[in-house]
């Protein structure tokens, strides 16, 4: 049994306390909001981001981030990528010990270009630390929380680490595997919600399965050049982390990425469909951020390119479609790869 803290409780904190607590760990969850630690620990529920879900007796929520940071061993970091940075500024001044940080977050901060065990790093000095694992792929909250099947990722260049998170997670329905590829998790993790915004804009155009499939398999080509580039092994692309996650989040109703994309190719526009979902839509900073890393490393990112001008430069999605198709022929298989 571990001693864990999950910070933040979005939908996804909450749903991985909920699987930890149900292993037995003592788990606190973190919430920067009071009435929401009232609700997870009076009513036991967390209705606005896990509406109809029973929380378990034993998960307790406090708003005290320096009583979640010091009474446990193992810190989940659960907060949308935007808030990394100031949440752990917050805790770092009164942290006394070394801590085991796993991270389940998929983005790309912007203009540093960094990714999240990069901010984790630069943030959280080295002898606070003792390890920085990333957790992902296929995997909403809304179906794990269900006890659906599921199966993710965790990625650490110390396997030991990698393993003490596998089995603090591990469950019958929660199938954890160990991967020492940190670059190629995180990149796929993040750049997939680039892709799941155009796979909603292409179905909100009501385009059919012809476009998505398209979509699904040339942006996982992209995600691999740019990954590869970045000092990725070209084999994580095709895991969990990868093509795993690109399926779920381009296919899924789940998906905050895919609706919102959705709503794109519908015709909303990018402020009103954010202010109606109510919810992180990490694709939107991270199309930032993959417009810049094209450029950084030179690598052809035509589809991640494509979603930036219709989020960022009002270019009509339609007209993003069409000049995707346009573009000079070539080879499907790059030499690179
Ligand atoms: N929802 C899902 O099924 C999955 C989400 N993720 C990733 O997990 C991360 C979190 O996503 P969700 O839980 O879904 O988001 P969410 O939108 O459901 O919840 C975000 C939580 O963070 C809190 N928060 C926002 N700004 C904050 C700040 N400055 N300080 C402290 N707390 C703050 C909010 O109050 C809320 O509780 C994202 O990077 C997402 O891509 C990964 C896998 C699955
Ligand atoms: O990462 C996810 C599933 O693996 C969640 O995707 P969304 O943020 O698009 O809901």
């Amino acid at each position: 049994m571990e001693n864990i803290s999950v910070l933040g409780a979005g939908s996804w904190g909450t749903a991985l306390a909920i699987v930890l607590a149900e292993n037995g760990h003592r788990i606190r969850i973190w919430s920067h909001r009071q009435d929401q630690v009232d609700e997870i620990n009076t009513q036991h529920t967390n209705a606005k981001y896990l509406p109809n879900t029973t929380l378990p007796m034993n998960l307790v929520a406090t708003a005290s981030l320096q009583q979640a940071v010091d009474e446990s061993d193992m810190i989940v970091v659960a907060v949308p990528t935007k808030a990394i940075r100031s949440v752990c500024q917050q805790f770092v001044p009164f942290m006394r010990e070394e801590k085991l940080f796993v991270h389940v977050s998929k983005g790309i901060e912007p203009d540093s270009l960094k990714r999240i065990s990069e901010l984790l790093a630069e943030e959280i000095p080295s002898m606070l630390r003792s390890d920085i694992v990333v957790l992902s792929g296929p995997s909403h909250a809304e179906e794990v929380v269900l006890q659906h099947p599921t199966t993710v990722t965790v990625a650490c260049e110390n396997m030991r680490a990698a393993e003490r998170v596998q089995d603090a997670f591990m469950s019958s329905y929660f199938r954890v595997y160990t991967l020492e590829d940190v670059i190629g998790a995180e990149i796929g993790g993040a750049l997939k919600n680039v892709i799941a915004l155009a796979a909603g804009a292409v179905d909100g155009l009501g385009y059919g399965d012809n476009a998505k499939a398209a979509l699904i398999t040339r942006g996982l080509a992209e995600i691999s050049r740019l990954g590869v580039k970045m000092g990725a092994n070209p084999l994580t692309f095709a895991g969990l982390t990868g093509m795993g996650d690109l399926i779920v989040t381009c296919t899924s109703v789940h998906s905050r990425n895919w609706r919102a994309g959705n709503l794109l190719g519908k015709g909303y526009k990018l402020d009103e469909i954010l202010e109606q979902m109510g919810m992180v839509v990490e694709g939107v900073r991270t199309a930032k951020a993959a417009h810049q890393l094209a450029a950084k490393y030179d690598v052809a990112m035509p589809i991640s390119s494509a979603l930036y001008s219709v989020l960022f430069e009002a270019t009509p999605p339609k007209q993003a479609v069409d000049a995707l198709m346009a573009r000079m022929k070539k080879r499907e298989i790059d030499e690179m790869m």
